[in-house]
């Protein structure tokens, strides 16, 4: 049965989903490095795929951009579709001095100016965390392929054009390794329902140089946070 935000039937996905913003991103990863991938959705143009990844299936959805609608596809893949496994292979800029155009960001914990999970927590903050064993492997992965990496806090902004530029200095200084958009979102939906999630972000910006990535490689050219993420897959076995 379709939900509100797909038209993937009961079983379409698999228990593994990579998820970019993009849906080019989407339908790069599933061309490219999934065997005998098809679309399994395609409402509003938010493209999820399923394959197989070295016999094992896997599935890309798209989620958007910011946590609203990440949380939507997030939600309705692990309440709808039985999904066990989100991780998000996103684009990020970043403040940090250690920090270099495309290296990768294994973010074990995601810091928000976002208000959603003070509405889930009671009010509190909680600290969004990224599964343990899934940053374990990541940490492998990124290793055995070598990766330049980086493992810690990223931002999740709800603003991309940000009226505080001020804060990117005190990021650096709190070592937040990169400012992407949903992370902070996507691991307490995770926690509420019991699965595991992770976001691997490749570094596209360098904000304090104004050095960039063209949308055609944000598209098509992230291979190495790729290998990594679904190396994580592989070598995690079944999500728990
Ligand atoms: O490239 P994606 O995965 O979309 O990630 C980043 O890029 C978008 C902003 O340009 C936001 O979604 C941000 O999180
Ligand atoms: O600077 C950046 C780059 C990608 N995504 C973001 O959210 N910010």
């Amino acid at each position: 049965m379709a939900t509100k935000h797909m038209n993937a039937a009961p079983g379409d996905f698999a228990p593994s989903v990579l998820m970019p913003g993009d849906p080019l991103r989407a339908r790069y990863i599933a061309e490219k490095w999934l065997d005998e991938p098809r679309r399994v959705t395609d409402v509003r143009n938010m493209w999820g795929y399923t394959g197989s990844y070295r016999g094992i299936p896997v599935s890309v959805m798209a989620h958007g951009m910011g946590i609203p609608s990440a949380s939507i596809y997030c939600t309705e893949l692990v309440t709808e579709y039985g999904v066990k496994r989100l991780i998000r292979v996103g684009s990020c800029g970043t403040t940090h001095p250690d920090v270099k155009l495309r290296d990768v960001l294994i973010a074990m914990g995601a810091s928000t100016d976002s208000n959603v999970n003070r509405m889930r927590f009671g009010g509190f903050d909680l600290a969004p965390l990224a599964t343990f064993s899934l940053v374990a492997n990541a940490v492998l992965a990124a290793e055995e392929n070598q990766v330049r990496y980086h493992v810690g806090n990223i931002f999740s902004a709800d603003l991309f054009y940000t009226p505080q530029p001020e804060m990117f200095e005190t990021m650096a200084k709190y070592n937040v390794l990169g400012v992407e958009m949903e992370a902070a979102g996507i691991y307490p939906i995770a926690a509420e329902h019991g699965v595991e999630a992770l976001a691997i972000c490749t570094v596209s910006d360098d904000i304090v140089s104004g050095d960039a990535l063209s949308s055609d490689e944000r598209q098509n050219t992230f291979d190495e946070m790729i290998t990594v993420a679904l190396e994580t897959v592989r070598m995690s076995g079944d999500p728990q």
